[in-house]
């Protein structure tokens, strides 16, 4: 049952460093850092209530969301695990307005890192599967305190990117530049192995996911994919589409890296002030970062998501990523002029559609 060929995570990164010869281990330090921070998040999730951490915090972030206590306990885990190692010179978290203070005595090291220390919220107290999610940076200025707007950088540029998957088993998945690679968490030992090493999305899939709910608030584009992948086989598509939707982005973009499919949570019109839903820094851009990384394809619906140069450290935005294929035909139906859609052509789709609305109807 176990194969003891298999390298650790330490090891998969001392093999990454020996290809770099200028590297000083700072970067391996962060994410080894990272992965223990991730380690104890797990434990906290498998605990449960035994270790009291389900329900509310009684406080809200700047983002005006709820906290839940796990993800205050997160947030304190990451920042314990990693913040006084003197690999970096800021952290950026999405229960924190500012970049985090690093400790008055350390050393500031050449690294950034932006983090959703606890992804998928409002799976917590359902038990179903969260994670974290974590981008790399390199600082402008190596050495010195960051500043917020050295973290305002195209998703391009991250170094590393990679997530934490808390479900049946914890797994650590991490990309370093060059491809993508998964290790399960053996929670007795304590240590994570290589047990998916070149994990590549499909490029063609039959599966989408999407929050329905927001039907009513959809940009056209985004009605035609949906409205086209319902009418399955007897649509444009000539074929069925199965769907999925977890509410936990770690889970989908670990589904979508095993198995392929497409995720949108898109731009849509339900709040002016929130262009989609997601947040670029450390959402979309690590995510995004994967999935390029594993010959998928990330985009915010119209162009890929790691060219866009943030505004702004809680910036929101439109997500589509997953088999390259569909999320290139997404991006084409944003630039083609609205046309009719299946809607008109299916009767079915006229007055019973699931989501049918007049709002926009085309
Ligand atoms: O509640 P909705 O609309 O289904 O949104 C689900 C999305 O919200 C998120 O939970 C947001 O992340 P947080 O839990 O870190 O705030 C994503 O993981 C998920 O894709
Ligand atoms: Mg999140
Ligand atoms: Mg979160």
């Amino acid at each position: 049952m176990f194969n003891l060929d298999r390298s650790t995570l330490t090891e998969y990164l001392i093999e990454h460093r020996r290809r770099t010869p200028e590297a000083t281990g700072e970067f391996n330090a962060l994410i080894l850092q990272i992965a223990q921070a991730c380690k104890a998040i797990s434990r906290a999730v498998a605990h449960g209530a035994l270790a009291d951490v389900l329900g509310s915090h009684g406080s809200a972030n700047v983002q005006g969301e709820e906290q839940k206590k796990l993800d205050v306990l997160a947030d304190e885990i990451f920042l314990r695990a990693t913040h006084w190692g003197g690999d970096l010179a800021g952290m950026v978290s999405e229960e924190n307005e500012a970049p985090i203070p690093l400790p008055a005595s350390d050393q500031r090291g050449k690294y950034l890192l932006a983090f959703d220390p606890l992804d998928g919220s409002s799976n917590i107290d359902v038990n179903v599967a969260v994670g974290s999610i974590f981008s790399i940076l390199r600082a402008p200025t190596p050495g010195e305190d960051a500043t917020a707007a050295d973290f305002l950088q195209p998703g391009r540029r991250q170094v590393a990117a990679g997530y934490a998957i808390y479900g049946p088993s914890t797994m650590l998945v991490l990309s370093v530049g060059n491809g993508v690679a998964g290790f399960t968490l053996d929670p007795i030992i304590g240590e994570f192995y290589l047990t998916h090493p070149g994990i590549r999305v499909p490029q063609t899939t039959r599966e989408f996911a999407i929050n329905a709910s927001n039907a009513r608030f959809w940009e056209p584009p985004v009605r035609r994919y949906v409205d086209e992948c319902l009418a399955g086989r007897s649509g444009p598509r000539g074929v069925d589409f199965n769907m999925r939707w977890i509410a936990s982005l770690v889970a989908e973009t670990h589904r979508i890296l095993m198995r392929g499919g497409v995720f949108l949570y898109p731009r849509d019109r339900k709040d002016p002030a929130r262009p989609g839903r997601l947040r670029l820094l450390y959402e979309c851009n690590p995510i995004g970062f994967l999935i390029e990384q594993a010959g998928g394809r990330a985009s915010t619906g119209v162009r890929p998501t790691l060219e866009v140069r943030p505004e702004s450290l809680h910036q929101r935005i439109g997500f589509v990523f997953g088999s390259r294929e569909e999320v290139e035909r997404i991006e084409r139906y944003h630039h083609e002029p609205v046309i009719g859609s299946v809607q008109d052509e299916l009767p079915l789709f006229h007055a019973r559609s699931l989501f049918r609305d007049t709002e926009f109807a085309q």
